[in-house]
This record gives C-alpha cells, sequence and structure tokens, in this order.
C-alpha cells in the first residue's frame, strides 16, 4: 500500500526537505535522476547505494555501540532521519534489535529521557493543562499522514516501573516500532502518543531536566474528562483508527477500556494483549504436558491490570470448555500484596472481586498471607508472576508446587529485567528440567543435563501486533472476544510440543511468519463478525494488500 502520504508530499516536497523527512528520506540510496528532478543533486556524496548497502553499513555503526542504551539511541536516530531503512535493518535482526527497540532497553531509556533526549520519533504530546491543543497536537504530529494506529500512553505505569511521567511516551514509540517490524503496518499509518497528566514521581519531580508537566497527576472526574476529550479528537481526526491504550494505572486501565471497547476500535494491550499471549502460553505448555486446560489450577501472583486480564482471558477460554461460571472460578487463586485474596479482603479492586475466595474453604486461612504458605496450601499447576516483586519465585517455593505436579507451568512475567520473579534458568534447575517456562523478557536458551530448553518470551509483543494489524487491515469497527480467540488460537497451536526442551512459544525469530497468521485470522474473524467498515471479501488478500515492506519504492 502506498501511503497517501508519500504521494502527496513526493510531488510537493523538495530539496532538503526530503533529506530532513524520515518518512521520504532515502539519503544515498536516492538515484541521480531522482536527485535531479527533487533538487537535492550535489547535496549527497555521488556514489548511489542500494538499501542493502546502506543496511550493512548502518548495521556495522550499530555494532560498534557497545552499551545497549547507546545501541538504541543509534536506532532512533536511524529512524528519524530514515524509516525504510531503520525497518529494513530491523527485518534483517529482528530478534536482536526486539529488546534494544523494546523491552527491555526501552526501560532505560525511558528512565533517562530527559538526559538523552533527542528528536521523538513523530509522537504527538498532550498535555492535562491545554486541553484546547489536543486536536491541534494531534494534527500536527501526524502532519497529513493517514493515521490508522494510535498508541498511547500516560505513562502512570509503565512495564512494573511505576510512574515515568512524559518519560513514557517512549513505551509507545516503542510498541509502534514492534507493529511495523513484526506485522508489516505502514509506518506513516501510526502515531505515538504521550498524555502528560503529571506525575506523582518525585525523582522527576525533582529533576531540573525534567520535560513534562511539573505537578502531580490529576485524576478523578477531570482525568477521564480529559481522555474522554482525547478520544473524541482521535476518533474525530483518525476515524478509521484502532485505539491502543498501553502502561495506564491500576485504577484507570480497566475503567477506560469498559468505558470505549463497545464503542470503537480500541484495545489495552496490558489487559487484553497480556491475557492473550499467556493463554497461547498455557496451551503451548499443555501441548507438552498433554493434560487439558479444564485440569489446571492457577495462582497469579499480582492481580493488577495483566493479572487479572490473564485470569479473565483464562476464564473466558474455561467456559468456553463447558465449564459453568462457577466451576471455572473455582480454578483460579489470586495472590496480591494482601496475600490470598478473599472476599472480606481489604481494598479489592473491582476486577479481583469476583475471583476472590471463601475463608471456610481453608482451615489455615489466617496463614496464608504469602506466596509460599498459597503454593503449600493450594498446589497449584500453574504460577503467573505479573507482581513487579523481583525474586518472589524462590528455590523453596518453585520445588514446592513441582513435588505435586508433574510439569509445573511456571510464567514469571514482570518487566524489566530487574523486576521478573525469576529466571528461567533457576526454573529449570530447581525442577529438574520439570517446569514449562515462559519470561517478561527475552530469555536465553538453557542447557541442562544435556538438553537445550527453548524459553518462549511470554510478552504480549508476541500477539498484539498480528491482532492489531489484522483489526486494521480488515477495518474492523470493534474487537470481541471471539477475534480475541480466533487470534489466541492461532498462535498457540505453533509449538513443536514433541522435541525436547521445546518453548512454549514461538521464537521471537519466527515473528513476522506467526504475526502474519494472527492478522489473517484476525481479520476472517472480523470479516466473519460482519464488523468490516469497508466491503471486504478476501481476508488474506486484505492482510496482504495493507502489508508495508521496508523497500524504497522506485522514482518516489
Ligand atoms: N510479559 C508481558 O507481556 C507483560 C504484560 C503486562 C505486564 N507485565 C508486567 O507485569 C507487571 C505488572 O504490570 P501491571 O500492569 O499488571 O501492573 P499493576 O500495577 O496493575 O499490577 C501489579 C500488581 O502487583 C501487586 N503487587 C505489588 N506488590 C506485591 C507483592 N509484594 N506481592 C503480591 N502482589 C504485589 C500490586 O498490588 C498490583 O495489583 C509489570 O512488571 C509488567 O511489566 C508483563
Ligand atoms: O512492554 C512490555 O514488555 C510488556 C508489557 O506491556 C508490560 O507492560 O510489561
Ligand atoms: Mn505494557
Amino acid at each position: 500500500m502506498i501511503n497517501k502520504h508519500l504521494e502527496d508530499l513526493n510531488m510537493t516536497t523538495t530539496g532538503y526537505a526530503v533529506l530532513r523527512d524520515p518518512f521520504l528520506n532515502k539519503g544515498t540510496g536516492f538515484t541521480l535522476a531522482e536527485r535531479q528532478a527533487l533538487g537535492i543533486t550535489g547535496a549527497l556524496p555521488s556514489q548511489v547505494q542500494t538499501i542493502d548497502e546502506q543496511a550493512a553499513q548502518a548495521y556495522q555503526q550499530f555494532l560498534s555501540k557497545t552499551a545497549p542504551l547507546e545501541k538504541r539511541i543509534f536506532l532512533m536516530n536511524l529512524f528519524n532521519e530514515n524509516v525504510t531503512l531503520f525497518y529494513h535493518l530491523m527485518d534483517e535482526h529482528v530478534a536482536e534489535f526486539m529488546p534494544i527497540v523494546y523491552d527491555p532497553v526501552v526501560a532505560d531509556s525511558i528512565e533517562q529521557y530527559n538526559e538523552i533526549f533527542m528528536n521523538p520519533q513523530n509522537a504527538a504530546f498532550l498535555s492535562v493543562d491545554r486541553p484546547e491543543d489536543i486536536q491541534a497536537s494531534l494534527r500536527n504530529a501526524a502532519a497529513g499522514r493517514d493515521i490508522k494506529l494510535v498508541v498511547v500512553t500516560d505513562a502512570e505505569g509503565i512495564l512494573g516501573m511505576g510512574d515515568w511521567g512524559v518519560n513514557g511516551v517512549d513505551i509507545a514509540v516503542g510498541k509502534l516500532m514492534v507493529y511495523t517490524a513484526a506485522a508489516g503496518i505502514d509506518p506513516a499509518s501510526v502515531l505515538p502518543v504521550s498524555i502528560d497528566a503529571g506525575t506523582n514521581n518525585q525523582s522527576l519531580l525533582d529533576n531540573p531536566r525534567y520535560l513534562g508537566n511539573k505537578h502531580a497527576r490529576i485524576a478523578g472526574d477531570d482525568y477521564l474528562a480529559f481522555i474522554d476529550q482525547f478520544v473524541k479528537a482521535e476518533q474525530t481526526l483518525f476515524p478509521e483508527s484502532l485505539l491502543h491504550w498501553e502502561d495506564f494505572g491500576r485504577a484507570n486501565a480497566q475503567v477506560i477500556l469498559d468505558k470505549y471497547k463497545d464503542e470503537i476500535a480500541t484495545f489495552n494491550d496490558d489487559i487484553q494483549g497480556t491475557g492473550m499471549i499467556v493463554l497461547a502460553g498455557v496451551f503451548g505448555a499443555l501441548n507438552i504436558s498433554k493434560e487439558k486446560l479444564v485440569d489446571q489450577t492457577f495462582v497469579t501472583f499480582g492481580a493488577g491490570t495483566a493479572g487479572m486480564g490473564i485470569v479473565n482471558q483464562i476464564f473466558t477460554e474455561l467456559q468456553r470448555a463447558g465449564l459453568s461460571a462457577e466451576e471455572a472460578r473455582q480454578h483460579f487463586y489470586l495472590v496480591d500484596k494482601q496475600g490470598l485474596l478473599f472476599e472480606d479482603t481489604p481494598d479489592l479492586t473491582a476486577a479481583q472481586k469476583p475471583f476472590t475466595r471463601q475463608r471456610s474453604e481453608f482451615d489455615n486461612a489466617a496463614s496464608l498471607t504469602s506466596l509460599a504458605a498459597v503454593v503449600k496450601t493450594i498446589h497449584p499447576t500453574v504460577l503467573i508472576g505479573t507482581s513487579t516483586q523481583p525474586g518472589t519465585f524462590t528455590e523453596e517455593i518453585v520445588k514446592e508446587m513441582a513435588a505435586h505436579t508433574p510439569r509445573p507451568i511456571i510464567f514469571p512475567l514482570s518487566n524489566p529485567t530487574k523486576l521478573a520473579e525469576t529466571t528461567a534458568e533457576n526454573l529449570i534447575k530447581w525442577t529438574d528440567g520439570k517446569a514449562l517456562v515462559s519470561t517478561g523478557i527475552p530469555a536465553a536458551d538453557v542447557v541442562y543435563k544435556g538438553i537445550t530448553y527453548k524459553i518462549g518470551q511470554g510478552n504480549n509483543a508476541l500477539i498484539y501486533p498480528g491482532l492489531g494489524f489484522g483489526l486494521v487491515a480488515s477495518t474492523a469497527k470493534l474487537l470481541t472476544q471471539e477475534t480475541i480467540s480466533a487470534a489466541i488460537h492461532a498462535l498457540g497451536g505453533l509449538v513443536d510440543a514433541d522435541e525436547p526442551g521445546a518453548a512454549v512459544l514461538p521464537p521471537v525469530s519466527n515473528l513476522t511468519a506467526f504475526s502474519q497468521k494472527i492478522a489473517e485470522v484476525t481479520a476472517q474473524s472480523v470479516l466473519d463478525q460482519g464488523l468490516n467498515r469497508e466491503p471486504i471479501v478476501d481476508a488474506k488478500q486484505a492482510v496482504k494488500d495493507a502489508k508495508w515492506s521496508a523497500e524504497y519504492q522506485v522514482g518516489k
């Protein structure tokens, strides 16, 4: 698909403006004829390079950087200069670049955002103090581009690191880069958005270099009114776009999703994307252990945005498998700061309440205040960590779990690296190779007693690009549970369960291939429900037509 922006600008943009527009620039890739036509003859050295030659040269420069953050800065600057070359290079090195462009190195860039500030990858910055600027800010950042996908963050819950104010814009930028690298959405059709609602992070407020609003976060009705103004402006300016919410705080994420999910094409990645990838990972694990979902007992450690997204997705699937809601609920034990969550536990969230337990179920209810006590009492078969508490899946807890189930499914999912509940290596060793493991951040293979255990990455990045691109390609009006379930099953069936040490999810090196499959299944589901805005008959063809590839267009 040739973006309208390219056609429009191509006719009117000439001279240095072409070289400075990252969506148009080819640098030394411009042919002599193009240089002539665009009025940039003499503005570049005489050699004309192919994109492969440029990519090889850029990769050498990338390799000369040793610190991960330096590598990221190099790649962000390359993106700012030449978007096509950036993605051409990323296509060739997707497994190597993902941790740099995205999690975990994106966490370092967020923490040091003000100190390393650079031209911000075409993001839109909205300030809660200037609601009157919302429309203009979105329009200016889009700069005439036809926007089909917006990733917005207010950065109250960046990964597990809490409130990072305006710095959090980098997660919106990173998520969108993964969308294009994985699924092939046209980078000229996407927009990262930062909502600066203030920050409660004292280190930012005290930092003289902090670039965001230097006041406490606004909350409550004022906050929700600003969100509503944003949604209305976004939908007015980009009426066919998908709106993706990222890293909002626990008190707002579900409220916002519930408010808009039946009205517009929208998606909360931490709730829905995480629920999807975890269920796909559990299916992958059950393919290996040859067990059934309905026979599993789940302990979720950290019953916040992600934890409850996971519980609800599995809960839905258990009902699809034939259980009643009440039967399905019996499979879950939620552990949060307070310990096991009971119906009379103080400070329960709305999402937690339906899944609490009764004290009368246990002889030792009063002592179920720690994960160790809960694991010892419940004997879970699946343990999921979204707690933000590093090192909490201890050897004692893991060994206790493994003593009561042949293939314990254990997913320490908290990000970034420094917050993970434990490592894949620990889990394999402590369980003598029995654990079926997935981690939020990328993990190296674990070699143990002669077997190489591959570790699937349980990160929503393995599923949201295919889902989101499928929705955009099929011009979806809404995202339904039916579509979500279809996408999960598309991914869950992609592992080779019989290989010794097999991973529960496919490798990031295959991200492009399986994102394509997820996009096709998603688009088909949208068509099956009649939720497409445009008349589309062939889902696969629609995905193919919408796919952008990181090659220069001749003569453009
Ligand atoms: N791998 C993935 O795809 C993925 C996706 C989303 C979130 N995450 C990770 O999950 C973590 C949580 O994210 P979130 O958006 O749900 O945040 P959140 O703040 O909504 O939830 C965190 C929950 O953990 C609880 N918690 C805090 N301390 C605890 C303790 N000592 N014991 C038990 N529970 C405790 C909190 O009370 C809260 O309910 C983050 O580290 C995030 O990076 C991973
Ligand atoms: O950003 C990630 O790596 C996954 C997830 O959305 C998170 O918030 O941790
Ligand atoms: Mn997130």
